[in-house]
């Protein structure tokens, strides 16, 4: 088995007397700078004018521009759009280094040489394997989301020690963290996105409600079936695994699990796999995805829009009206802006 490392193996007093430099407040940024801020590590976060800028002033940060945040900085964490970060870093990032540690939490712009960061800092990834929201509110109720972490460059010897402090205030050590390189990060993490927990998931979804509706079922029905107990079914493997989900369910289900899931997901699905995995080793994806951004994303947002309007969003968005507990995290941001 792998060296998982826990809270035990972080040196408490790492951060003592720094500074970390949070670029971008999204989906990782708030959560990162939030839980080290409640983990006592003092945080400057870097952005540009707009909503991020307000929002993080709201949640009562010190908010610097890209350049004055780095500048002021002992460490700096990139959150910005991985699209979007080689410009900010050869512009507004890279000269203002001099001699801080450089970290990411996705090894893209390193790995695939969009950003080649000078060889007199530490540069490093702690990768939390769950989205930004997740980060937060798993920390918030005493939890964490396990992460990788990866050493790029370590001119200074302690950038290991950096990176377990720092996966130990984002909450992650509470769950464990492994080592790995920033080239199987990225490779990883594509594949899993694009495989399984994105693009096979939502291929899967959709095929199973296409199916149902073309059948003549009804599309409330087949919204229920095929995407909200979703969620009920992956709560149990994530607690339990593929047993414990498989103790919940009936027999019968089981048996169907066993017989049919194989024709499914058959042979010619991980041919499929395998050849989404070479694109991502030979960087043919990366190649395709800078490029779709360097045309301001003409396939991108024509293929968004045409999924915000398939039939299973529109009946979702119906169906969720009668059940805002699904949506806890929603309920907490309407009653907080309700307070201010
Ligand atoms: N999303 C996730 O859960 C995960 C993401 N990662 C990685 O984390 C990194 C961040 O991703 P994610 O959190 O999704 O990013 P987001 O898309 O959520 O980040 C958007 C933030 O970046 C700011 N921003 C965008 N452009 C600029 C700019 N030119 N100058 C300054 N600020 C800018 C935005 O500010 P504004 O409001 O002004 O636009 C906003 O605060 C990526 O490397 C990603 O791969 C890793 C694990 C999971
Ligand atoms: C699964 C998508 C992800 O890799 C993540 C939340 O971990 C991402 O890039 O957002
Ligand atoms: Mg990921
Ligand atoms: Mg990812």
């Amino acid at each position: 088995m792998a060296k998982m490392y826990y809270n035990g193996d972080a040196n408490e007093a790492y951060f003592n007397g720094k500074r970390v430099a949070v670029v971008g407040y999204g989906s990782q940024g708030h959560a990162h700078a939030q839980n080290l801020r409640d983990s006592g590590v003092e945080v400057v976060i870097g952005l540009r004018q707009g909503k991020s800028w307000e929002k993080a002033e709201q949640d009562g940060f010190e908010v610097k521009t890209v350049a004055e945040a780095v500048a002021a900085a002992d460490v700096v964490m990139i959150l910005l759009p991985d699209e979007r970060q080689t410009a900010v870093y050869k512009n507004e990032i890279e000269p203002q280094l001099s001699g801080q540690a450089l970290m990411f939490a996705h090894g893209f712009n390193v790995h695939f040489n969009q950003i080649v960061p000078p060889e007199s800092c530490d540069v490093l990834l702690v990768a939390p394997k769950g989205p930004g929201h997740l980060v937060r509110r798993t920390y918030q109720e005493g939890a964490g989301v396990p992460a990788l972490f990866a050493i790029h460059q370590d001119v200074t010897g302690t950038a290991r020690e950096l990176a377990l402090a720092y996966a130990k205030a984002i909450g992650a050590l509470r769950a464990g963290a492994l080592e790995t390189t920033f080239k199987e990060e990225t490779e990883t993490d594509l594949f899993g996105e694009q495989a399984v927990l994105c693009g096979g998931l939502t291929s899967l979804v959709k095929a199973g409600f296409e199916t149902l509706v073309e059948a003549g079922y009804q599309p409330e029905l087949a919204y229920f079936e095929t995407m909200h107990e979703l969620k009920l079914i992956v709560d149990l493997m994530y607690e339990g695994g593929l047993e414990g989900m498989r103790y919940s369910i009936s027999d019968t289900a089981q048996w169907g699990d066993f017989v049919s899931g194989p024709r499914v997901v058959n042979d010619q699905v991980k041919e499929e796999m395998r050849r989404v995995l070479t694109d991502i080793q030979e960087g043919t994806f990366a190649k395709g995805w800078i490029a779709e951004n360097e045309n301001n994303r003409p396939v991108f947002n024509s293929i968004n829009e045409k999924e915000n309007r398939h039939q299973i969003e529109e009946v979702g968005r119906e169906l969720r009206k009668m059940m805002p507990f699904v949506n806890k995290q929603k309920q907490r941001e309407v009653a907080a802006s309700a307070k201010n």
